[in-house]
């Protein structure tokens, strides 16, 4: 892989040295390799927190280890999950990793400045996959329930994609000239993350040049192939604003 700077977790001072998290796997090799793309490059202008957002407390871990850890200890085994991280705060994650005593095997990945760039630097790091299935999904999003990434996974795996979302609980307006008017909601779609990709496909519309309309991955692959629509979750919440995590926490203690 060139042009992208990346180390792996855990590190030789820790257990299971020198093997490649690429081929550390217990996976059936009948299955599609699975892998996850967990984006969490940004620096949360929204949050107006004196740390990334991804590194907040919720409940005692990171954001970011809650989110790495859904996805680790999924049933379907992930075969390698790549987290994308501003380069600066590498050594951040590190200390994290150090201090929780994280044993999930994992590579990081430098992000860049869009999030666009982020997943593209992460899907960099799957050059020599030939073939697999991959989730792309906020690092922000630590409450994602293993069902969604399981019916995210299976649905992508049937039909080359899946994007979880969910239906609107408000009514929504559009803005115009005149002044707005009121959508028909029975057929809009809040869309969340996971989004899941045949790895190919993600390749081929990563290859595409970005343009300032793509906000999710769905976006950028979906002049290349009808987007698969799967059940989300409104547990599954982005953490963008400081309510955000107050929600998490009330939700995290419900379910745990
Ligand atoms: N250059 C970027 C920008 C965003 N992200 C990631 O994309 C996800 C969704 O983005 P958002 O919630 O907008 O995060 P931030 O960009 O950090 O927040 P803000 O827009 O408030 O600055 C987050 O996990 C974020 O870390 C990323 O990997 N690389
Ligand atoms: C990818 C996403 O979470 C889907 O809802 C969302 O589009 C991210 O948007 P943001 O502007 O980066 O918060």
């Amino acid at each position: 892989m060139t042009g992208v700077f990346y180390f792996r977790y855990p590190t030789s001072s820790m257990p299971d040295d020198n093997q490649d998290p690429k081929t550390q796997s217990n996976q059936d090799l009948r299955e599609t390799p699975r892998f996850a793309i967990l984006v969490a490059g940004g620096s949360g202008t929204r949050m107006g927190a004196a740390k990334p957002k991804q590194f907040l407390d919720l409940l005692g871990e990171p954001v970011l280890l809650h989110t790495l850890r859904r996805f680790s200890e999924t049933p379907l085994r992930v075969q390698q999950c790549v987290v994308v991280l501003p380069a600066e705060q590498f050594s951040t994650w590190h200390q994290l990793c150090a201090e929780h005593r994280v044993q999930l095997p994992h590579a990081v990945v430098a992000g860049g400045a869009t999030r666009w760039a982020s997943v593209r630097n992460g899907l960099a790091y799957l050059a020599d996959q030939s073939s697999g299935t991959v989730a792309v999904h906020d690092g922000v999003r630590p409450l994602v329930p293993a069902s969604v990434i399981e019916e995210c996974f299976a649905t992508a795996e049937a039909h080359g994609t899946a994007v979880a979302a969910v239906v609107p609980k408000d009514s929504v307006r559009n803005l115009s000239q005149q002044g707005s008017y009121a959508l028909d909601r029975a057929r809009l779609r809040l869309v969340q993350t996971p989004q899941c990709f045949e790895l190919e496909l993600l390749r081929r519309a990563y290859q595409l040049p970005e343009l300032p309309t793509f906000t999710d991955d769905a976006s950028v692959v979906e002049d290349l192939h009808p987007i698969q629509l799967v059940s989300g979750d409104y547990r599954n919440l982005k953490i963008t604003t400081p309510e955000d995590l107050l929600l998490a926490e009330a939700i995290l203690r419900s379910t745990t």
